[in-house]
């Protein structure tokens, strides 16, 4: 069995009468990504900030890194790195300044510190910015900053808590090549998120946070399983073949505005092929057919209580 980097056991944590995780377990495997999602105010903050020794859980216990959360926290800080909402960066000193100071924090010697931060701004494509103000910065810049900051004392596992957040598309994309090039090497991520794409596009592992328990939790083809939401979907022009694709095919639902039908379907080979020789034997000829596979934004809105929320389904058109 893969060593895990991160292993909890009933973690619990309240404030006041509300509470906020009520006994989760979490299993990470080393050099994997790992996403917590959940709905605002799910508790993945909380989730971070006990599993980085901000604060302390009620009951429940942990190892990060191999090392135990209550007995052992300063091994756990000097293994991991953590990359927050609120980020560690000065604005009031440069790229460069703050990372030097934080090759300071570290202790690492002057001539090693010079040349780590030199790697890293390099790294993260900030070396032409490096001698600005990081108040500067665009919102881009400063989370890559942030990270190159974290890096510096060679964490071997690090909690990024909502990295994109507020990021356009470009920014966010370089933000997933950074995460894959710290998994390449070796590094374990746990990551926070409110984008089902980035946990799809990122995650190994899927957790879904909700009413501080995990609803669920796999890879997202797993998770894609659990729910219901697959399809087909037929569009007409002529009304004629729209009647008589209604008649003939009894489970399908239609909008007779649209001319479409939507036929429930787990878009199996076999479910797939069935519908076509139905359509073929029957002659009706359809216009467009598109084939909906459950995504993890019908895992969301399932397992979470924000199924009032419209989404766009994603389609492939066939
Ligand atoms: N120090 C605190 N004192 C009291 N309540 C708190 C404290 N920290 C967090 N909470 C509450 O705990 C709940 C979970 O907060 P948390 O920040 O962990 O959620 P989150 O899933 O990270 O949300 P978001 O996506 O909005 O960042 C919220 O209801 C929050 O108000």
């Amino acid at each position: 069995m893969t060593d895990l980097a991160i292993a909890a056991n009933g973690l619990r944590k309240s404030y006041g009468d509300k509470t906020v995780l009520d006994g989760i377990d979490l299993a990470v495997a080393e050099g994997t990504v790992f996403a917590l999602l959940g709905p605002n105010g799910a508790g993945k903050t909380t989730a971070v900030k006990i599993l980085s020794t901000l604060i302390t859980a009620d009951a429940g216990q942990a190892r990060v890194g191999g090392h135990d959360l209550t007995a052992n926290p300063q091994a756990v800080r000097a293994a991991i790195g953590v990359t927050g909402q609120f980020s560690a960066v000065d604005g009031l000193i440069t790229g460069e300044e703050n990372m030097l100071l934080m090759a300071d924090l570290h202790h690492l010697p002057k001539p090693e510190g010079r040349r780590v931060a030199a790697e890293l701004l390099e790294r993260f494509d900030l070396t032409a910015a490096a001698k600005k103000p990081a108040s500067t910065y665009s919102g881009g810049m400063k989370r890559r900053l942030d990270i190159a900051m974290t890096l510096v004392g060679s964490p071997r596992i690090i909690f990024l808590d909502e990295p994109t957040t507020g990021l356009d598309p470009r920014s966010r994309h370089t933000m997933w090549q950074i995460i894959r090039e710290l998994v390449t090497g070796g590094v374990t991520v746990f990551l926070t998120t409110q984008y089902l794409e980035e946990a799809d596009q990122l995650a190994d592992r899927i957790a879904v946070l909700n009413n501080g328990k995990i609803a669920a939790e796999g890879t997202a083809e797993q998770l894609k399983r659990l729910v219901p939401g697959g399809h087909v979907r037929l569009r007409f022009t002529d009304p004629t073949a729209y009647r008589t694709a209604t008649h003939t095919l009894p489970t399908a639902t239609g909008d007779n505005e649209s001319l479409t039908l939507q036929i429930p379907s787990g878009a199996t080979q076999h479910e797939l092929r069935t519908l076509l020789d139905h359509l073929h034997t029957t002659g009706i000829e359809a216009d467009e057919l598109t084939v909906h596979t459950p995504d993890l934004d019908d895992v969301f809105f399932a397992l979470t209580d924000t199924a009032h929320i419209p989404h766009q389904p994603t389609e492939a058109t066939r």
